[in-house]
């Protein structure tokens, strides 16, 4: 049983007729994108706005019509991964590299409803990386000053090429230890000039769909 999959489609059946829908990045979305396409074949009337350039493909060859915020400005539901999340719903997102998009979309969203399997629930953020986006100018400067806060921040790489996110950024990935305080760490972070966003996603989130192994599915809200 794919843990991701029965999560992803869980959360589907809270999208009604009429919708417009935020749509996440990764594998975990996929599926929900997945089975959103089934349903508008189907006859669901919805349109969506996407996270990603990977998604908004997807979304496309699947038949869901896509919208942008020139059209509109408020999302009713946004279903999206993550790559951690703690006991207060906060997050870890970017491991994907669509952080940005997707905590534009997120917070443009009247709902946002978060799909992970079990091994993505932590007691305390910070053992996955903490993604941060970068503009490339000036990027090593950058890096330096996330260096000075205690991060050992990464170039994310992909075949040794510098990864470039849709906007046009890069990423670095590091580790803070235990993170105790996300509030806290994501407005520092976001203060350093240079730095276009973190993967701390705090106090967005009012419901996460958990898929398990063995079939079964819990809701966890806020
Ligand atoms: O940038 C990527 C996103 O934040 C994903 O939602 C996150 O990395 C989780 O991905 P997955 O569902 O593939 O584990």
């Amino acid at each position: 049983m794919d843990a991701k999959r029965i999560a992803a489609e869980r959360a589907v059946d809270y999208i009604q007729d009429g919708m417009i829908v935020g749509l996440g990045t990764g594998s975990t979305a996929y599926w929900a994108i997945q089975k959103l396409g089934l349903k508008v074949q189907g006859g669901l009337q919805i349109k969506a706005i996407a996270t990603s350039v990977q998604s908004e493909e997807l979304a496309r060859n699947l038949g869901i019509p896509l919208v942008s915020f020139a059209e509109m400005n408020e999302i009713d539901m946004t279903i999206d991964g993550a790559d951690e999340v703690d006991q207060e719903l906060n997050l870890i997102k970017g491991g994907g590299g669509a952080l940005l998009r997707e905590k534009i979309v997120a917070a443009a969203s009247k709902q946002f409803i978060v799909i992970v399997d079990e091994s993505k629930l932590v007691k305390r953020l910070g053992t996955f990386p903490l993604p941060v986006e970068i503009v490339p100018f000036g990027h090593e400067v950058t890096i330096k000053k996330l260096y000075d806060l205690g991060y050992e921040p990464r170039l994310r790489k992909i075949d040794n090429e510098t990864f470039v996110t849709d906007n046009g950024n890069y990423i670095v990935d590091g580790h803070f230890g235990d993170i105790e305080a996300p509030q806290e760490l994501h407005n520092k972070l976001n203060l350093i000039p240079g730095v276009v966003d973190n993967g701390l996603f705090v106090n967005m989130t009012r419901r996460v769909v958990v898929g398990y192994q063995d079939g079964e599915i819990s809701e966890l809200e806020k």
